[in-house]
């Protein structure tokens, strides 16, 4: 697999303390990959570095290889990705408003803009709710629109910050799933960052561990659950007692 996104040599700091240091990271294209670690770790900011909405301190980030600092980041470059967090910040309109309202920025023609958003409140089974006013919705129902409004937008990298953990246990394993199979067909690039080893064990194809800024162990998800290095194992260990 190519790598779509590599980070190199990079820090950031905030008011003179070094909140990440990370000599090498890298997104491969088509994969879904899970950032896990303790709160505070670094995750939040892992992803706003990535998805562009701030820069590091130091070092650089490639897609594809070429260095954005030779880029300039662009509007264009930022509309390469999309985000999700973990609350769904709806606007204040209609479902269907809502999902279209990034293909609206981005001056689509009318019907294309109905024809993505009717196939994308399909896929998250939201049709019915097209209509429905945004602030009016389950924690479930909101998820699905924040999803769909992502992935309407084609991204070439889906980030996705902490979307499920709101959601309760039935509704999360059905988003998961629908999600899962969607991300597999369109082969989406995803950053998945959670706390939860069950969501990480069913979404993501490799993992990595955050620790005090520091990445302490990438592999397969199966690689990093089963063989836990000796600073992850505490982490790891923990979850998987809890688990069984
Ligand atoms: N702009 C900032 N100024 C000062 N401190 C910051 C700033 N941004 C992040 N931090 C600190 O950096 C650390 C990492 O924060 P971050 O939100 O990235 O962690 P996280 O792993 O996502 O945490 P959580 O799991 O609790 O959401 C925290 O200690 C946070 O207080």
């Amino acid at each position: 697999m190519n790598t779509l996104l590599r980070l190199e040599n990079m820090t950031y700091m905030a008011q003179q303390k070094t909140i990440l240091s990370i000599p090498s990271f890298s997104i491969k294209q088509g994969e879904i990959i899970g950032i896990m670690g303790p709160n505070g770790a670094g995750k939040s900011t892992l992803l706003k570095l990535l998805s562009l909405l701030d820069s590091p301190s130091e070092g650089q980030i490639f897609l594809k290889e070429k260095p954005l600092s030779e880029q300039k980041i662009t509007i264009d470059l930022r509309r390469k990705f999309a985000i999700a967090l973990q609350q769904s910040l709806l606007l204040n309109t209609s479902v269907y408003q809502n999902v279209a309202l990034g293909l609206k920025i981005r001056k689509l023609a009318k019907p294309i803009i109905n024809d993505k958003v009717e196939y994308w409140l399909d896929k998250f089974n939201i049709s019915h709710l097209a209509k429905k006013h945004a602030f009016h919705l389950s924690g479930g129902e909101a998820q699905r629109v924040n999803l769909a409004r992502a992935m309407v937008l084609e991204p070439e990298v889906l980030f996705l910050d902490e979307p499920f953990s709101a959601l309760d246990f039935p509704t999360k394993v059905q988003l998961l799933k629908e999600l899962k199979e969607i991300l597999n067909s369109t082969r989406t690039t995803t950053v998945f960052v959670s706390h939860d080893l069950l969501e990480v064990k069913y979404l993501t194809d490799r993992l990595s561990i955050l620790m005090n800024g520091k990445i302490q162990q990438t592999g397969t998800t199966s690689e990093v659950i089963e063989k836990p290095n000796e600073t992850t194992a505490s982490f790891i260990n923990q979850w998987k007692e809890f688990i069984h």
